[in-house]
């Protein structure tokens, strides 16, 4: 027998919910939460699950085999102590406003708390909302299995994320045109159960400024400090009125939060994770990565990659545009806090912050990339100069660090670095400007204080050698759509050590197969999910 969980479920009993409750789509007003049930499916099935994330929330491994429990991880019936419900949030999507969206597939099951830990509990892909709009408020097996393996390769390679406890198959078809060109197929239904101490967003405050609900505006930023930012808030030294915040209180906070979006970006841009999907729906208060949607991790050194499909146009959410993108998004939260603070300029140095954290964030995960003891002037310089080569000459980001390591800095050569080009033509091409770089790059190292063996400890642990790239996760979809999981499990096993060369695990460290290069879901991916 399972022991009970416990569940104590602030949100909803702090804030204001939906006075309807029959679950029908529609605009909702003056109030954060709606409450829904998960629609029953056919036959819940655990895929696979994050035993880390389990113990987390005090469940054995045999507690994640408990039929109870896997039911309620598919939407079947709750567990004493749950509460379901929607949240209701706007966003601005690709630049626009796009008006209330809200929790339109995914379904809280409230806030769990353990070894005085909180964690509020979502099944993504669990049934229609209030704010399912026209879809069906479910996601298919290949979007799920990419949000559960990301989210957990994610974490361990340090980056703040939210996290995914199980995989879980419903057993019933759903309905999408992967590429919008008017072939709808039936793929796999599934769920995921994500896990994060706060899924808040940008858009939650967005929605309740641009409604002019500025009382509820208020009192969420009261709610949302004190329960979300427990741990920060007491060192500002400031007094928090929860019904009603001050001014110095929210710019302070709104700093903060430039702080850690700036910390996550930094992340994204060292290890070549793009997103995607930036808008500002998709944008965690507590700067957690979030949303793993048509995300991708960069193959061959390209700032204006995309994964999108929906944005190969515009390019807004590519590579190169993250950190704007960022601030961008920080500037439309700032403006919706400035409705309750007209007179503020703390908002703007909330936004200079995220500057300088930013840079400083960069600059020293490069120095880490590269081995280097500091960041010092003419450093900037040198490595736009290699990154602008690895761009022409098709050199894969991943590789080219992990093989820059190996490097005999009394000797450099560009052997070490074979492995990393795509093309013989970017070899042939650019081989004598890189050879040349090397040298560049092994006089600085020689000035450095760092020994031989520091300068690779630094290196190891900025450059993963295991990422998600997108071929890979496409690998263990096909295998997962014909029932064989094992490919999921080898992936989830080797992305929790991504900074260490596992025996028998090379074909994970490679550079993208010729045959992935324009494939579906390896090269591009489709906002249907
Ligand atoms: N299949 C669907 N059914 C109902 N609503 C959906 C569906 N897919 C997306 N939405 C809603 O569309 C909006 C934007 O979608 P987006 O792709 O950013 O989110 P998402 O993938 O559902 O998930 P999340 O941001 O919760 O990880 C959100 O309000 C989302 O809930
Ligand atoms: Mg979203």
């Amino acid at each position: 027998m399972m022991k009970p969980l416990v569940f104590d479920n602030r949100f909803i009993r702090e804030l204001p919910g939906d006075r309807i409750t029959d679950n029908y789509t529609r605009q909702v007003s003056d109030c954060l939460w709606s409450a829904v049930q998960p629609t029953p499916v056919k036959q819940p099935s655990l895929l696979a699950y994050s035993a880390e994330v389990a113990s987390l929330l005090g469940l054995s491994d045999e507690d994640m085999h408990d039929p109870d429990l896997v039911q309620t991880l598919g939407g079947n019936g709750a567990l004493p102590g749950m509460f379901t419900y929607a949240t209701r949030y706007g966003g601005h999507q690709f630049g626009n406003w796009a008006g209330q969206l809200g929790d339109g597939r995914a379904i809280y099951l409230g806030e769990l708390v353990h070894q005085q830990r909180r964690f509020e509990l979502q099944l993504k892909g669990a049934g229609e909302t209030p704010y399912s709009r026209r879809a069906d408020g479910r996601a298919v097996l290949r979007s799920s299995l990419r949000e559960f393996l990301c989210s957990e390769a994610m974490h361990h390679l340090g980056i703040p994320t939210t996290r995914a406890l199980s995989l879980v198959t419903t057993g019933e078809p759903v309905v999408r045109d992967m590429f919008y060109d008017g072939n709808p197929e039936f793929e796999p239904g599934a769920i995921v159960c994500r896990v994060a101490p706060s899924f808040i967003r940008f858009g939650h405050f967005e929605l309740l400024a641009s409604r002019n609900e500025s009382a509820l505006l208020k009192r969420f930023i009261g709610f949302t400090i004190d329960r979300d930012f427990a741990e920060w808030w007491p060192g500002t030294g400031l007094l928090l009125d929860v019904d009603n915040p001050g001014q110095g209180m929210i710019e302070a906070w709104f700093t903060e939060i430039c702080a850690r979006t700036a910390i996550m970006v930094a992340h994204w841009m060292r290890v070549g994770f793009v997103h995607g999907v930036m808008n500002t729906d998709n944008m965690s208060i507590l700067g957690l990565t979030i949303d793993y949607g048509p995300y991708g991790w960069i193959d061959n050194f390209d700032p204006s990659w995309t994964p999108n499909t929906t944005d190969a146009q515009g390019r807004r959410y590519c590579y190169g545009r993250q950190p704007d993108i960022a601030r961008w998004n920080l500037e439309r939260l700032a403006e919706a806090f400035a409705t309750l603070l007209p007179e503020s300029n703390g908002l703007s140095q909330g936004l200079s912050h995220f500057d300088t954290v930013y840079f400083d964030a960069l600059t020293s995960a490069l120095a880490g990339k590269f081995g280097l003891d500091s960041w010092q002037a003419g450093d900037g310089e040198a490595i736009n100069d290699i990154f602008e080569l690895m761009q022409r000459a098709e050199v894969d980001q991943t590789l080219f660090f992990t093989h820059l390591r190996q490097l005999d800095i009394s000797n450099p050569q560009l052997s070490v670095l074979q492995q990393a080009f795509y093309t013989e033509q970017g070899l042939q091409q650019f081989g004598d400007d890189i050879q040349a770089w090397l040298q560049r790059y092994s006089l600085r190292v020689q000035q450095s204080t760092l020994s031989a063996e520091q300068r690779q400890q630094r290196m190891s642990a900025s450059n993963p050698v295991y990422v998600l790239r997108n071929y890979l996760a496409q690998e263990a979809i096909d295998l997962a759509a014909q029932g064989d999981n094992s490919r999921l499990l080898t992936l989830l096993q080797v992305l929790r050590q991504p900074y260490t060369e596992q025996a028998g695990m090379q074909q994970f460290a490679q550079k993208r197969p010729d045959w992935a290069r324009n494939k579906a879901g390896c090269s591009m991916l489709s906002c249907s999910s």
